[in-house]
């Protein structure tokens, strides 16, 4: 049985989870509709989504957390929820801090990369989407005959990669990359990263002067956030 202290992200790749064990919060990720949670009783989690709900779960509409529950202005109606949560998680945390007085860029590296401003005000400002890593892959390999979706070990770090699979690795990567460059040499404002790509395209940045405040949980920690203001815990 959940107790009323565990929490569901259902994302469009994998499905995020934060249970409170005594008085810490556990973080994990598992396959969607995970077999070994087939007993489990659904009902009494908090959740939300931005990916498909199999049929066979029985959550409770009425503790689905929605952009309504979000303390942030000017949200579009149908802003991703993970956008919501990680934007309000970010410019929380960055209420604490000396950059508190400047805006802040979200970046969620997930099944689809997400980029979104928000003012040092608490305001959406807008975005930038563009497909994952993962995605990048396997969208080369089903419209390009000759290409298969590379199984990634290492990130080659050369420009120009001689063997076909590395190519698109690294042609990939660089995308993310640059976008993300891109934005700070435009911007120079303070960046918050989550998601399932986020260790490899930091590593990638290392040798850089980004400075990027990794948070891996911003959602999940955003959505236990506003279950507490809602239930004024
Ligand atoms: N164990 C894993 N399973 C699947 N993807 C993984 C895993 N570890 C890292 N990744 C990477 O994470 C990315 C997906 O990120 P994540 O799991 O955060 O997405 P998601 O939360 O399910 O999707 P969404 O962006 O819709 O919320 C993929 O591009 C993949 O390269
Ligand atoms: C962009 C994704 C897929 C990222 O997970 C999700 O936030 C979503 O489904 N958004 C809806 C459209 C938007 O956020 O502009």
């Amino acid at each position: 049985m959940y107790s009323e202290e565990n929490f569901l992200m259902i994302g469009n790749t994998r499905w995020h989870w934060a249970n409170k064990v005594k008085k810490d919060w556990k973080y994990f990720h598992t396959s969607p509709n995970p077999i070994e949670f087939k007993d489990k009783d659904y009902s009494q989690l908090t959740w939300a989504s931005v990916g498909p709900i199999p049929e066979d779960i029985k959550l409770c509409p009425s503790k689905e957390i929605t952009l309504d529950n979000v303390p942030l202005n000017n949200l579009p109606t149908n802003l991703g929820i993970d956008r919501a949560l990680s934007s309000w998680s970010a410019f929380k945390k960055q209420s604490f801090l000396k950059s508190k007085e400047q805006d802040l860029i979200v970046i969620d590296a997930g099944t689809i990369l997400s980029v979104t401003k928000v003012s040092n005000k608490g305001e959406f400002i807008g975005g930038q989407l563009i497909s994952g890593f993962s995605l990048q892959l396997s969208s080369m390999s089903n419209r390009a005959m000759n290409l298969e979706t590379p199984i990634v070990k290492k990130i080659p770090t050369e420009t120009f990669q001689y063997e076909t699979h590395n190519a698109m690795i690294r042609g990939s990567m660089n995308a993310l990359i640059g976008l993300i460059l891109t934005l700070f040499e435009e911007t120079k404002l303070p960046i918050w990263m989550c998601g399932g790509d986020a260790p490899i395209i930091l590593n990638e940045l290392k040798n850089t002067n980004i400075d990027i405040n990794h948070s891996p949980n911003l959602v999940l920690e955003g959505m236990i956030d506003v279950y507490k203001k809602i239930n004024s815990i």
